[in-house]
Parts: structure tokens; C-alpha cells; sequence
């Protein structure tokens, strides 16, 4: 059972409001002229990860503050009690055990007194040689071909973290398409459908629960699909296979269990894409790059689990977090990586850090009293500082953001990654100094004054805003599966000094019970009268319109 403090309640907090009126007004280049150790103070590397933390608007006092309150809070308990399998997913009665399914080293993980690293091995393997036929051409469609085409029909943690790191590994693709299908709108698999062959694709059908009502939707209309192409009942075994936890709604949708790749309930959705469901994964860059990926990611579980919390990546950058949005009142977080293939990096953090941290009851069942989970956003430098940056700079809302970058391009073209690395460094720079009159009046020089009274007011950037710069040496497979787990780590730290439960998602339930109310009243055109005015009325404009 993991502790229930109130992280208001404790002396760290009490300190750090009092500290939060000195360091309100500072700012950080002073920090940095009074300081030239700041740079080596404030940042760490491990491996071929450095993340710079420098310019943020901390001094030591108030990491010291941080790391007490980190303390208070028994974070290294709960640290503890997820490694070893605890059930620290309460209100699901579950151990937290996504580190067990990239435990390199092998050691007994315990659920229940029984070792589930055998299992995790077993699927491991399953998965290795399943997709290395697949790769070879060994695995032949049911008209004797090879598959060409690999399409995954799932959603939420059954899409985001495959789709994302399928992206993000690009580089190491091999000549398999893959295409994946999420949405419920029929178009997501209809235009899908148009461009694969089904005598050469591959459905995976990934859920956990088996249960999802887009995902299933969609594996019907696809399974449709691929028997009025010609094929038969028994062809199904060949085009057809299943990642998920439920065996028997497996077996029902028709799927042979020997096509199955399970894993297991202590997996949450959004901490998947290390199971089963990284299939994709393994099929679109091969096998030995998947379980680089598990490596690298295990090595920052150690990291996490090892690390005193000064030097603790995933510990400090939570704790930064927390300081703005605790004390400065920040209420996003933008994730901004100057790499094009992570176009979705922060797309699969929404759901890994809204739908852990977006809760506004504690552990021990009362409402909060302080501020939960940040929303998290991004895109891909440069795209933003064309469209959003303008307030990051200007505006009135205090936008930490994390930057990240790697040093090699996979794509080493000309003088392209010089320039996009030139702007991951000069936004930092320029969010952190900003721009004072004096060098907005300096610029204007030949002006006249009546046009530098006038235009100077906008041209001047007070800077000061918060970034984290993660300079990573080349996204490989080893790297990514270090970056994902970091961020795991991050969101788990900030849950736990919130004290709410990150692993679970009630708050997903209301809508899918209400549409599943919904879906028979839109059956027929009779006029509906059983909800509030608003729904009726939109429901009823729906059925005339359609
Ligand atoms: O993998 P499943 O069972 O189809 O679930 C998909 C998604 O369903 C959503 O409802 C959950 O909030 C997510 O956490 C989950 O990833």
C-alpha cells in the first residue's frame, strides 16, 4: 500500500511556499551571471542522454526544498513498491509491473508469490519468431504470399505507443507497411482498406481488454472485408492475429489462440507498447530493435530505482514539474522534440501523462486541495515556432517546456540539422534571457523617437521561461526506450507526490457508458426526449439530418 501524505501538509511545502515569494521576481539570467557553475550543477547525463535543467527558475535552495519534499512524501517507498510488484493500482486491486516486461537481467519479479518473468520470456520469444517470419517471407498469405502489409486496429495505449515509436524508429524500417487503425469514424479503415491487398496484410487486433468498442468495430469490418475478397473462414489464421490479455474474447471474435500474443493485467494500457502490443514494433524494425528498445528502457528503470534523487532524471524533472505547477501556477506542459520522426511524442504522452495524472480525488478518496496533472502538448520543432511559440514568448501563461534533440541525424543533409539544432538552442536561450528595452531601443537605432516609443512595448521579450533541454547523442532504439521510460518514471514520481493513483482511468468510463445508452436510440427516427434539452435536441437534429 503506498503512503497517503498530502504534499501541502508537510515542512518541504510550507518552506517552499515561503521560498517561492524570494525567488517569484528573480530571474534567471541573474541566476546565471552570479552563478558559472549552474550549468555543470544543474544538469545530468546518463548514457547518451544529458538533460540540462539550468534554466529553470530554481536556485539550490530550491532543488534542496524539492528533494525534502520528495522524501516527506516516502517517494523512495514507492518506488520500492512498484519495482517489487506491489498492488499500487488500488482502485484496480493490481501490481504496476511494466518494468518486469523489460527486465533484461532477468531477476524474479513476484505477483502473487509467483515469478512472471518466465512468461514475459515466453511471450518475448513467441514474438521474436513470429515476427522474423513475418519479415523473411516465410509466413505466406492464404494465396501463398508474402505479407507486405501490416495493419494494427486498436486505440488508446493500443495505438498511441506503436504508432509513436514506429515513427520515432523510422530510420530503422524495414519493408513492411504499416498502417494503423484507430478511429471508430469508418473512415479511418476505409481509406486504410484501399490501400493494402488481402491476400498480402496482416491484421493485428491489439486490446487489452478484447472488449474496446472501436477496436472491435473495426476487426469486424476488417475480418468483412478480408472474406468477401474470397477468402475463407479457415484463411482467417494466416491474415488474423491478436494482442490482448483476454483469451476468450479472443476466441470468440474467432481469432485461433495460437495467434495470440498475451500479456497480463498488471500491464496498464498506457504502459503497453513493451508487451504484446509492441508487435508492430518488432514487425516494423525487427526484433533485435525491439528488445533494444526494452534495454534501454531498463536501464533507466535501474536508473530510477538506483539513482540518489539529486542525480535521479525522471525525479528531478518531476519535481520541477510540480514546482511550476504547485507554486507558479502553470497549468501545461509542452513537449517539443527537434526531430521529425517524434512527430508523435507528445501525442502518446497526453494519454501517458493526462490519463495517469488527470485526477482530481487523492488515495485517500477526498477531493484535492492543490493542483493534479498538467495538459501536456507539442509538436515538432521547427513546425512550432511557426505557429504556437508567439506565446511561449509573449503571452501571459507560463509554459515549462521540455526540449529535446538528438546530436546525429539519421539524415545528415547538408546543413539541415546544423540549422535545426541552431533553433533548439536559440529558443532556450532566448526563452530564458528574453529581451530588455535597451536592446529592443539599441536595435532600433535611426529610428526616430516617436517610432521607437511606439513599436518598443511589443519587441520586448521579459524571458524567463522555464525550459528543460534534453540533448540526446542519435534516437536509436536503446535511446527512445530510455527517453519513454524516463517520462514513465517522471509522471509515476509526480502521482505519488500528489498522492493519487496514476495507474488507474475511471474517469474514461462515463462517456463509453453513455454512448453505449446513446447507440440504440439512434437506431431508428423517433424523436428522443430522455435527456437534458442540449442532447435531445442535437441527437433529434442528428436523426433529421442523416
Ligand atoms: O487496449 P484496450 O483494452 O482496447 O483499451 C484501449 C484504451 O481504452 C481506453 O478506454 C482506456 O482509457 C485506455 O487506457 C486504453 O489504452
Amino acid at each position: 500500500m503506498l503512503s497517503k501524505i498530502n504534499f501541502t501538509q508537510t515542512q518541504a511545502y510550507e518552506y517552499l511556499i515561503d521560498h517561492l515569494v524570494d525567488m517569484a521576481d528573480v530571474h534567471m539570467k541573474e541566476l546565471f551571471e552570479k552563478d558559472p557553475q549552474r550549468f555543470n550543477k544543474f544538469s545530468i547525463q546518463f548514457n547518451d542522454i544529458f538533460v540540462d535543467y539550468s534554466k529553470n527558475r530554481i536556485d539550490e535552495k530550491t532543488m534542496a526544498l524539492l528533494l525534502e519534499l520528495a522524501k516527506e512524501c516516502k517517494l523512495d517507498e514507492a518506488i520500492k513498491a512498484m519495482f517489487d510488484g506491489d498492488v499500487i493500482n488500488e482502485t484496480e486491486n493490481r501490481a504496476v509491473l511494466h518494468t518486469a516486461l523489460r527486465n533484461r537481467s532477468n531477476t524474479p519479479v513476484l505477483v502473487d508469490g509467483k515469478d512472471v518473468m518466465p512468461d514475459v520470456n515466453e511471450v518475448l520469444g513467441k514474438m521474436k519468431t513470429f515476427s522474423e517470419a513475418i519479415i523473411s517471407g516465410d509466413w505466406k498469405g492464404y494465396t501463398g504470399k508474402a505479407i507486405t502489409d501490416v495493419v494494427n486496429i486498436g486505440i488508446g495505449g493500443s495505438d498511441l505507443g506503436p504508432v509513436m515509436v514506429t515513427e520515432a524508429l523510422k530510420a530503422y524500417k524495414n519493408h513492411l507497411n504499416l498502417h494503423f487503425v484507430s478511429n471508430v469514424d469508418g473512415t479511418h479503415i476505409v481509406e486504410t482498406l484501399k490501400n493494402v491487398n488481402p491476400e498480402t496484410t496482416l491484421f493485428l487486433v491489439a486490446s487489452k481488454t478484447f472488449t474496446t468498442q472501436e477496436t472491435m468495430s473495426n476487426a469486424h469490418s476488417a475480418r468483412n472485408w478480408f472474406l468477401a475478397s474470397g477468402a475463407a473462414d479457415a484463411d482467417v489464421a494466416k491474415h488474423f492475429a491478436a494482442l490482448s490479455t483476454n483469451a476468450d474474447g479472443v476466441g470468440k471474435f474467432g481469432i485461433d489462440t495460437k495467434n495470440m500474443f498475451g500479456f497480463w493485467d498488471w500491464v496498464g494500457g498506457r504502459y503497453s507498447l513493451w508487451s504484446a502490443i509492441g508487435l508492430p514494433i518488432a514487425l516494423s524494425v525487427g526484433y533485435d530493435n525491439f528488445e533494444e528498445l526494452l534495454t534501454g528502457a531498463h536501464e533507466m528503470d535501474n536508473h530510477f530505482k538506483t539513482a540518489e534523487f539529486d542525480q535521479n532524471i525522471p525525479v528531478v524533472l518531476a519535481l520541477l514539474g510540480i514546482w511550476y505547477n504547485n507554486f507558479f501556477e502553470s497549468e501545461t506542459q509542452a513537449i517539443l522534440p527537434y526531430d521529425q520522426y517524434m512527430h508523435r511524442f507528445a501525442a502518446y504522452f497526453q494519454q501517458g501523462d493526462m490519463e495517469s495524472n488527470g485526477k482530481y480525488v487523492d488515495r485517500t478518496g477526498e477531493k484535492v486541495n492543490y493542483q493534479t496533472g498538467p495538459v501536456i502538448w507539442g509538436e515538432p520543432g521547427t513546425n512550432g515556432q511557426h505557429a504556437f511559440y508567439q506565446l511561449i514568448h509573449q503571452g501571459t501563461k507560463l509554459i515549462p517546456c521540455d526540449f529535446i534533440a538528438p546530436a546525429k541525424s539519421h539524415n545528415p543533409l547538408g546543413e539541415h540539422h546544423n540549422m535545426l539544432l541552431s533553433n533548439f538552442f536559440a529558443q532556450t536561450e532566448a526563452l530564458m534571457n528574453g529581451k530588455t528595452e535597451e536592446e529592443v531601443i539599441a536595435e532600433l537605432e535611426g529610428k526616430s523617437q516617436e517610432e521607437i516609443d511606439t513599436i518598443a512595448p511589443f519587441k520586448v521579450f521579459e524571458g524567463n521561461r522555464p525550459t528543460n533541454s534534453i540533448l540526446v547523442k542519435k534516437i536509436t532504439p536503446k535511446v527512445l526506450g530510455s527517453l519513454l521510460a524516463m517520462y514513465e518514471h517522471k509522471i509515476y514520481t509526480q502521482g505519488v507526490i500528489w498522492n493519487i493513483f496514476s495507474f488507474d482511468q475511471w474517469g474514461v468510463e462515463l462517456g463509453k457508458q453513455l454512448a453505449g445508452k446513446i447507440l440504440p436510440e439512434l437506431k431508428d427516427d423517433t424523436e428522443i426526449d430522455s435527456h437534458d434539452a442540449s442532447t435531445n435536441g442535437l441527437i433529434n437534429l442528428y436523426k433529421a439530418w442523416r
